[in-house]
């Protein structure tokens, strides 16, 4: 999320302040694969298409804002995890950055497991039909109302990430005569290269259990003072969110594993699982690379089994979460341009029919986003934009920068990729704005999954 310094790049006109990091791109016209999801492409007429169908039409049936989210690439990205980890892992897609209906059904028929953290994305992945065992329940601090739920329901995992936790579901699990399968959330202490808001492995802060300082080790200890009601399976570790550097996921699984010796030195067993989060980056701009899963996956096994083998231990069988990683590439939000405003020598503002309640990434943590004129081509000059919504609030920033042609009139649509995950889920009613709709598109035609709120929406829970 850091912004990388550019070299003093090509200059068009003075659209670009001096010493600015951003250089103008070779051509606006153009959709880079890396950011945008794989059935994107301009049509004839230079609109942009995906899954057959052009943004006019979708922005005349269905309005604008909207989340457009491209169903082949969705189900492609989710096979390539299941089939990069195989029959030897299971993949758990991360809810948090988006679920709804559709993309359990989606999951399930692409072979995946869900990962919730909240009773409403439990709900979620039941009524569309995720069999509870292969749904796992997180959070730090989960009610006793969650726990029960989970329990009732029969999910596969509930990751415990606290001693009180342990104690309250032992309990909730003895009192419906169950035996809760759980892994123990653990911090393995590392330092994950992101924004600090969103790394969740170093010593200071709320989710896990230290394994430096015995945190990790007393809660199995505890887990296994209830043999009756909690059946100990395995340790979660979870390093944070976007991130490139793969050094920090094989740290973890090291040190993962160096916890099941040492469960298996003092208590004599050998668990059978670990999960190592999720967490990989995707590109929101040209200048990102991520990895391919089929790489990640190759080099976690291989330090499970090669740390395993050191260790005499079993290799056990390995799960992941990523979210964005499946989600994120998938989707882009469309808008429809309202007003443009040039600011000598500094910028053109350029409003959008959205903003901070359709995506708060860009204000929560600073996050770039590249964006592009969908409703046609144009050959003039770049210039340098904001793009900004439409609510009372300056911080309310879309794209803090980008490029877009200099005769970018009102009316125009245009679009910001990559915003799949964490956008829809974490999108607000901020200025009563209405959350916008969630479009699939497949095979030449377009359906609403999740529909627009309407004014009514906002007066329903407004009793008076
Ligand atoms: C426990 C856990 N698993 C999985 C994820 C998914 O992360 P991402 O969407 O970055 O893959 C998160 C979010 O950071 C998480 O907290
Ligand atoms: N919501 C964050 C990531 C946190 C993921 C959940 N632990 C984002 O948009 O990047």
């Amino acid at each position: 999320m850091s912004r990388s310094a550019h070299p003093a790049g090509p200059r068009h006109g003075d659209v670009l302040p001096e010493g600015h990091y951003l250089a103008p791109p070779s051509d606006l016209n153009a959709l880079d694969p890396k950011v945008w999801s794989q059935t994107v492409s301009r049509n004839g007429e230079g609109v942009v298409t995906v899954g057959g169908v052009d943004v006019q039409s979708l922005a005349a049936e269905f309005g604008t804002p909207a989340y457009v989210m491209d169903e082949d690439d969705f189900r492609a990205r989710a096979r390539a995890w299941r089939d990069a980890f195989g029959a030897d892992a299971d993949v758990y897609y991360a809810g948090k950055a988006f679920l709804s209906k559709a993309i359990v059904r989606w999951l399930h028929e692409e072979g995946l497991n869900v990962d919730v953290c909240s009773a409403g994305e439990l709900h979620v992945a039941l009524t569309a039909g995720m069999p509870a065992e292969r749904i796992a329940l997180h959070g730090n601090n989960k009610s006793v109302h969650e726990l029960e739920q989970a329990v009732k329901a029969g999910v596969g995992h509930i990751v415990v990430d606290s001693y009180q936790e342990i104690e309250r579901l032992a309990a909730i699990a003895g009192a419906q005569g169950v035996r809760q399968p759980v892994l123990i959330r653990i911090t393995v202490g590392v330092e994950a290269h992101t924004h600090e808001f969103i790394a969740t492995a170093h010593e200071d802060q709320k989710f896990g259990l230290s394994l430096n300082g015995g945190a990790a080790a007393e809660a199995v200890r505890r887990v296994l003072a209830h043999p009756a009601s909690l059946e100990l399976r395995g340790i979660h570790s979870h390093i944070g969110s976007q991130i490139f550097d793969t050094a920090g996921f094989e740290v973890a699984a090291r040190r993962v594993v160096g916890l099941l010796a040492e469960i298996r030195d003092e208590h004599g067993v050998e668990l059978p699982e670990i999960d190592l989060g999720g967490g990989l980056g995707i590109a929101y701009t040209s200048e990102d690379d991520p990895r391919e899963p089929s790489e990640i996956a190759v080099s976690l096994a291989e330090i499970v089994r090669r740390e395993c083998a050191a260790a005499n231990l079993r290799a056990p069988r390995l799960s992941v979460e990523p979210g964005r990683a499946i989600v994120g590439p998938t989707a882009f939000t469309l808008y429809e341009v309202g007003t443009v405003k040039p600011l000598d020598g500094l910028r053109t503002y350029v409003s959008v029919d959205g903003g901070m309640s359709d995506n708060i990434r860009t204000a929560l943590y600073d996050a770039e986003y590249s964006v592009a004129l969908v409703s046609r081509t144009s050959d003039a000059e770049p210039m340098l934009v904001r793009v900004v919504g439409k609510h009372c609030e300056s911080g309310d920033i879309v794209v803090r920068d980008g490029f877009l042609p200099a005769d970018l009139v009102p009316g125009d649509l245009i679009a910001v990729p990559a915003t799949g995950a964490y956008c829809r889920s974490m999108a607000s009613n901020y200025n009563h704005a209405l959350k916008p709709p969630v479009l699939a598109v497949r095979d030449g035609s377009a359906r609403v999954v999740v529909r627009r709120e309407t004014e009514e929406d906002l007066l329903r829970l407004d009793i008076g």
